[in-house]
């Protein structure tokens, strides 16, 4: 067998574990060994993962792209956790968000993996402290969140979130790891077409664990007021999602938010801005929807809505009139051409962004 440098060991092969392995596979030094209990799985990954799939990783025909994988010996699935990881050097789970059964991963981890492993974590909020807690010793210290944005194999970041225990050494490995995979090499023109190397991923490392990381937290605060205005009756769902995509979105995807208020400042600056916004912040900050999600939701009208979620019923019916029940997958392709444009006019203008 070929010798690889990385062997990881891809835990849970769902929406984003599917998205984890094509990025792997743009790192020539690195094979992949997965695990899903779900009883479909080697069907659903057969079907799903080419589509996500580089052509530097596989042959032009899809139908081959699992078989030429495993026949290079850089792919494997296995049936149990058991086999996935006991050689593994990095083991990343993409499990269900749910402490109690990441929590049962990683002792289950803790008792077949070599002690040396990475252990890296996809998930959205649950910290890695609370992921290691009744683990044995050993894991809490190489054991690091990495919260990436679906879908992983095309968004460039990857927040790092170490646990209070988690050792330095490993963030820098992981950081290390990410800032050297390649990026897309499907789009023409792509800056990774033509064999040089231009770095993709931008991880960020967090100086403290918190619920929801930072990402989703700014994410959830948008969606919270978002939410908020529809119920209220001020906007549409639509007319909010443009009034993001014709402004916000693009300009964010320059600058971010305090850049770009900094510019908006003019000579003096953010300071500046905050200064003379200050009445009006002040009031819109005073006023911002302060809206509940219950997750004990009844049905009503088909729709899952607990106490004070009417603002639910509308978000919901309101997306679904203008979108569809959900996102067509011609809808899918098509934002994935866009989404893939910006990252490369990002990565051409990078000097400009780090
Ligand atoms: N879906 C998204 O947009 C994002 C999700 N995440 C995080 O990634 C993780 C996975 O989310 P999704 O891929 O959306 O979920 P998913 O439900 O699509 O996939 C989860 C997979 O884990 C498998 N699984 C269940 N128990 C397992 C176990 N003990 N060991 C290994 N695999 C197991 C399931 O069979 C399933 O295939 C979650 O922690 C989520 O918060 C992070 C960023 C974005
Ligand atoms: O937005 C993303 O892709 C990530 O920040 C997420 O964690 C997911 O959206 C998450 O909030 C839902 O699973």
């Amino acid at each position: 067998m070929a010798e690889y440098h990385h062997h990881i060991a891809v835990l849970g092969a769902g929406t984003i574990g599917l998205s984890m392995i094509a990025l792997h596979l743009r790192r020539p030094d690195t094979r992949v060994t997965i695990y899903d209990p779900r009883p479909d799985f080697e069907s659903q990954l057969r079907a799903q993962l080419p589509a996500f799939l580089d052509p530097s990783s596989v042959p032009d025909t899809s139908t081959d792209a699992i078989d030429h994988l495993i026949s290079t010996s850089r792919f494997k699935i296995v049936p149990t956790l058991r086999e996935a990881v006991q050689t593994a050097t990095i083991i990343q789970e993409q499990s269900p968000e749910r402490t109690d059964s990441k929590q049962a991963l990683w002792k289950e981890v803790a008792q077949h993996a070599d002690a040396t492993a990475h252990l890296w974590s996809s998930s959205s909020g649950i910290a890695a402290s609370v992921q290691a807690e009744g683990c044995p010793s050993g894991v809490a210290e190489r054991l690091v969140v990495a919260h990436p944005f679906n879908p992983p194999h095309l968004i460039p970041l990857v927040e790092i979130v170490p646990g209070p225990q988690t050792a330095p050494d490993r963030v820098d490995f992981v950081k290390g790891y990410l800032k050297t995979v390649p990026g897309p090499s499907k789009l023409p023109g792509s800056s990774q077409e033509h064999g040089s190397f231009v770095q993709h991923y931008r991880p960020v490392v967090l100086h403290k664990e918190i619920p929801g990381f930072v990402g989703n937290r700014l994410a959830f605060a948008l969606l919270r007021e978002a939410s908020y205005l529809v119920g209220e009756g001020v906007v549409s769902v639509r007319d909010l999602d443009t009034l993001v995509t014709a402004s916000l979105g693009p300009r964010w995807a320059g600058s971010g938010v305090f850049e770009s208020y900094h510019a908006g400042g003019g000579e003096g600056g953010i300071g500046a801005f905050l200064q003379k916004l200050a009445p009006t912040m002040k009031d819109v900050w005073g006023q911002l929807g302060q809206i509940d999600i219950s997750t004990e939701a009844g049905r009503q009208n088909g729709v899952e809505v607990g106490e004070n979620e009417k603002w639910k019923e509308d978000v919901i019916r309101q997306t679904e009139e203008a979108y569809g029940p959900s996102t067509s997958d011609d809808t899918r392709t098509k934002k994935e051409v866009m989404l893939r444009g910006v990252i490369e006019m990002q990565k051409q203008c990078w000097d400009a962004l780090e």
